[in-house]
């Protein structure tokens, strides 16, 4: 397993260009809240994204209500923001896009 390298200072104040969805919670997580277009679809993102994390080895925190999700993503491991969360939060984007989350 490769292990997280955590962000630099410059990564930190640049990630409103590398990740322009997401917010950015104390330079310590990237959050983002999407809406779908039902349940269903919700999960199906859901699914999507875990499939990922596994493969990765990097998991987001995150809650869903219906037709919505709520991630945060940070590094356990680092305690703090890693390269591990921008790839992540870019394959969440992605997968918000193939599932049609807003
Ligand atoms: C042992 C295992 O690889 C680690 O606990 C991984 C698993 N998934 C993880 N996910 C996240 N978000 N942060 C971590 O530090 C992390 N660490």
């Amino acid at each position: 397993m490769t292990s997280a390298v955590p962000l630099t200072a410059d990564q930190v104040a640049d990630l409103a260009n590398t990740l322009p969805l997401w917010r950015i919670a104390d330079g310590k997580a990237v959050l983002r809240d999407l809406k779908f277009a039902d349940f269903s679809a919700a999960f199906d993102f859901m699914t999507e994204v875990a499939g990922v994390a596994e493969v990765m080895d990097h998991h987001p925190e995150w809650s869903n209500v219906y037709d919505r999700v709520s991630i945060r993503l940070t590094t356990h491991d680092t305690g703090g923001l890693s390269d591990k969360d921008i790839a992540l939060a870019e394959a969440i984007d992605a997968a918000a896009i193939q599932f049609k989350g807003h």
